[in-house]
This record gives structure tokens, sequence and C-alpha cells, in this order.
């Protein structure tokens, strides 16, 4: 056996067969054909192929991710039947002599060229996104290599890639799906947090995973310590079976916990809450007794979406949650595309610094008529429970003055309508970049509440990307600098008679439980998997004693490593 360390980025132990998602390599030499008839047919052969893989791929894709998802292979195998296309191919090899291979390529790149210069209509930006896709197909069966197929995925498997995205995971379906590992990402990566929010065991940052392990070998994940076993004994295999029976047991301890407030020794209440992505994550909101939704992370419902959600459809989510949730606060985060999140649909200019750039409120009081639709279907969806309205990615307190100035005309412009708005609304604002922890004291000011995004304001205040292992070192939540920070913004809001949350993953972690506590958060949201733990550990902390906890690890410790110890010690002789 061997065993790899990666990112321990999602609870729990699995075993199964390794599944490559593993692009193959697909290059080739130009060679001149005497015989272009053969030739032809080889093409023939492989569009045949290609066609074939995409009506499987779509019928999967149509029964485990919906008729809509499922579209978009329509779209390829329309391009795999469109005779301007493959008649080019054709009059290349015919006239050019050349391999079908790089006939295929020639003309694939010149109509990606072609659409992709049609930088003001996303509809064409998307088609070449579609050519690029299913030239790889017909070129994999013209080179007799296979791709991978996550849709076909029909036993249970761990998939290994270098990388997952957002949407890549979103695919992977839990039935079959039992982990997965990567070579890169970092445990605030999205694929992570959605990796948490679908109970699937996952660890990230391996750096070698996919030189490491060959198809269909056997493989451990132990999420909970990020270790992969591969191609274990069995005497590890029982050892690791234990393993996951005490997670199972620990799980079942905590479960007792569901239906209580989440309170500490000495009485203090705090809500524990968790975040979403989507309408479906409901369940499990629910299931793990959150007292709140924490975030929603709204730019999930444009990802999995074709083109720009309507209002009605945007409208329907919002209200879906709102009453599912009875009552209970929901915090609905506005738009955060940009980043690693990506639109088809609204492509997005190459930037050097994507996270630096333009992103998330940038967009959208750069495009308002995106902004205002979101904003008046949040607006009518404010009647169905208790709904707060969140703005991403505040720098300055002019953005949030112009955010909420849009948010005041489109109110105003739907009660002028004749329509209802919730009574109750409150409207605050993402920390995450350090300019607006330092000045919390004037956003306090204007804001009704504040949530604390530590998986980004841990990233800009160490300048260490969340995604990049190679970095991961630096990016320390316990490290002074963002335990101050952190601190500033809850003392700021409670001196303004506000509430602070925190939606970053720091709110969910042991180490950082004890002093948030101490500091006085109000809220901490997080995966929903981590609600009855946090729940539990609050259980056994006296606010009394915390004050002197939270006074070194802010001003007498200087590393992350030292507060680390520092709660570690405190707990063990709780
Ligand atoms: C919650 C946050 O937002 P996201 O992870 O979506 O960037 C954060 O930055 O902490
Ligand atoms: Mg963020």
């Amino acid at each position: 056996m061997t065993k790899l360390r990666g990112i321990a980025a999602s609870d729990g132990i699995a075993t199964a067969k390794a599944y490559m998602l593993v692009q193959p390599d697909l290059s080739f030499s130009k060679s001149t054909i005497s015989d272009s008839e053969k030739e032809i047919n080889r093409l023939h052969n492989a569009l045949q192929a290609s066609t074939s893989d995409l009506e499987t791929i779509r019928k999967i894709a149509a029964e485990s991710l919906g008729e809509e998802e499922a579209q978009v292979f329509d779209a390829h195998m329309m391009i795999l039947a469109d005779p301007e296309f493959t008649g080019a191919i054709e009059g290349k090899i015919n006239d050019d002599k050349v391999n079908a291979e790089q006939a295929l390529k020639e003309v694939a790149d010149l109509f990606v060229a072609t659409f992709e210069a049609m930088t003001d209509n996303a509809y064409m930006q998307e088609r070449a996104a579609d050519i690029k896709d299913v030239t790889k197909r017909v070129l994999s069966h013209l080179l007799g290599v296979t791709l991978p197929n996550p849709a076909l995925i029909d036993e249970e498997v761990i998939v290994i890639a270098h990388d997952l995205t957002p949407s890549d995971t979103a695919q992977l379906n839990g039935k079959f799906v039992k982990a997965f590992v990567t070579d890169i990402g970092g445990r605030t990566s999205h694929s992570a947090i959605m990796a948490r929010s679908l109970e699937i065991p996952a660890i990230v940052g391996t750096e070698k995973i996919t030189t490491s392990v060959k198809a269909g070998e056997s493989l451990i994940v132990d999420g909970i310590n990020g270790d992969v076993i591969i191609a274990p004994t069995d005497v590890e295999i029982a050892e690791y079976d234990r393993k996951a029976q005490a997670f199972a047991d620990q799980k079942a301890e905590w479960e007792k916990l569901k239906n209580e407030n989440s309170v500490t020794k000495d009485g203090k209440t705090f809500t524990v809450a968790a975040n979403i992505g989507t309408p479906k994550d409901l369940n499990g909101v629910i299931d793990n007794g959150s007292e709140a939704i924490g975030l929603y992370r709204t730019e999930f419902l444009y990802m999995d979406s074709s083109e720009l959600p309507s209002e009605d459809d945007q409208f329907e989510a919002y209200k879906t949650v709102l009453e599912g949730m009875a009552g209970k606060p929901v915090v609905v985060r506005t738009m955060d595309i940009g980043g690693d999140k990506k639109l088809p649909y609204l492509p997005l200019p190459e930037e050097m610094n994507p996270f630096l750039g333009y992103r998330a409120i940038r967009i959208s009081l750069d495009r308002d008529d995106i902004f205002r639709t979101q904003l008046r279907a949040l607006l009518r969806a404010s009647n169905y429970g208790k709904l707060r309205i969140m703005f991403p990615m505040i720098a300055t307190v002019a953005e949030f003055r112009q955010a909420k100035g849009i948010l005041e005309e489109e109110k105003a412009k739907l009660i002028a309508d004749g329509q209802t708005v919730s009574d109750d609304l409150q409207v605050g604002m993402m920390v995450e970049i350090p300019a607006s922890a330092v000045l919390a004291d004037q956003f306090a000011k204007e804001v009704d509440f504040f949530s604390i995004g530590t998986n980004d304001l841990i990233q800009y205040t160490m300048a260490a990307d969340r995604m990049n292992e190679r970095v991961s070192y630096l990016y320390q939540p316990y490290n002074p600098a963002i335990l101050r920070l952190i601190k500033n913004v809850i003392d700021a809001s409670h001196r303004e008679g506000k509430w602070t949350g925190m939606c970053g993953e720091a709110a969910g972690d042991s180490i950082m439980v004890p002093l948030l506590v101490g500091m006085g958060l109000d809220e901490f949201s997080m995966s929903a998997t981590s609600v009855l733990r946090v729940r539990s550990l609050m259980k056994r902390l006296d606010t009394t004693q915390l004050s002197d906890l939270v006074d070194t690890a802010v001003n007498v410790n200087t590393s992350n490593e030292e507060n680390q110890h520092l709660v570690e010690d405190f707990m063990q002789n709780l």
C-alpha cells in the first residue's frame, strides 16, 4: 500500500475503486494521406461513435440531473450533424490531403475563432465552447483513446482528478461517487465546500494523486485526516472500517442535539446556521437542525442555468427557501460571480488576477440590469419569510450605499406597482476584504448586519490564494492578524447595536469556535453537516472563561500555530 496526504476537505471515510477523471493525451502529428476516401471513412466512424456517446450521456444526464442540464448535449449533437462543419472537414481531407485529425483541428479552430470574436454575443461564444468540447470527443475516437464521462458512472467509485470545477462537482452523482481526491485546491475551494454539502468525503491538494493511482485501483479515502490509502491491505481495510464506524457513532451522538438550541454551559445562546448553494440543500439544513440559513450563495442559480435566470425563476427559488425555513432567518447573498465561479453565457475578460478582478458586487453595480432583476425577485420573495439581503465583496462605503440605493429604488417601484414587500427586511454585507474589516466602525453605521467571509478574508489578508496548495501553509485562520480583524468587526457592530455572523468555513472550525464564542460572534454559519458538531462543542464552553483565551490569541501570541495549541490545550483541560 501507499499512503498519500492531502488537505482534508470533507469528513467521512470511503472505500471504492479509482475512477480517473483525467484528460487523456490528444496530441497527434499532421500527415499527408493518399487515400482520401479511407480517411473520410475514419472521420465518419469517429463522428458516428461520438454521436452514440452523446446519446447515452444525454439520456443518463436527463435522468440524474434533469432535462435542462441535459440539453447542452443536444447542442453538441447538432454540431456533429451540421453539414457545414462536417463538410468543411471532408473538404480539407480531399483538397489538402491531410489526415482527419489535422483537418478536424483546422476547421474547428476556424469556427472557434469566428465565434469567439463575437464578444458581444454570449450565445455564439457559448457555441465556441461547445465546438471545443465536441472536437475533443471526435479526436479521441480518431486516436482510439477514451475520454472520461463522469455522467456515465454507474458503479461505486472514488473520482480522481487534477482539479474539479464547481460545475464538475455539481455533476457528480452522490449515489455512485463515494469520494473525490484532487491534485490541487484548498479547503475553501468551492468544490470542497460543495463536497461537504453533498456529504461526500473529499481530499484536495495532494499534488500527485493523478500520477500515483491507476484506473480501477482500490482506494480508501479518509476525509477526516486527509489520507488516501492506495491498494490497502486487508488489515488496513479492517482498521478503516472501524474508523468509519466510530465516525458514524459520533454522528449518531451529535444527532441527539438536532432539536436543541445552541447554548453554552453558562447559558449563553448563539445561532448556528447553515450555508446553501441551491434550494435542494434545504433538506440537509433541516435534517441537521440548523437554526437559520446564514448564507445562500445565489450564484449557483446562475451557474446551473444556460442563460440569465428570469425574475420569476429567481423569485420561485428564493420563495422555496424562505418558506422551507418556516420563519427562520435566511441570509441571501446577491450574485458572487467571478474568481473560480464562471457563467458560460456571461463571458468575463481574461484577467491576470481573477480573484482581485471584476467580480461579485463589482459586476452587479456595473451590470445593474442583472442586479435589479435579482433584487426585485428577492423583494417579492421577502413576503414569504424572514429575509436578509447581503452584498458580497464590499470594499468601500460608497459601494454599499450604491447597492443599497438600487435596492431602495426597486423597492419603491414595486410598492408603486401595488406589490408588498416585507417590513422586516435587513440589509447587510459580507466582510471579506481587509479594507472593510479595518473600517468596520464606519460600515457599522450603515448596515443592519455583517457576515464575515473568512474564506476570502484570509486569502486577501495573507496574500495566499485559497485554492493554491503550494501556499496553503500561509492560509492561516488562527493568525492573530485574522483574529484581530474578526474581533474588530464584531466589536464595531455591537457598538452600533448591530449583529455579526460568519459564513466562511472558519465558523465551523473546532479551533475557531471557542475563540469566536469568546468574541461574542452572534451567528455561526457553516456546511450543514458541521452544525451538530459545533452545537455539541458550544455546550462544553463557559463564556466567562473565554476572555483570557481571546486576549492571549489576539494580543500575546504571534502565530497561527501558537493559537492552535492554545485552544487545543484549553479544550483538553475543560
Ligand atoms: C463565504 C465566503 O464566500 P465564498 O466562499 O463564496 O467566496 C467567504 O469568502 O468566506
Ligand atoms: Mg467570498
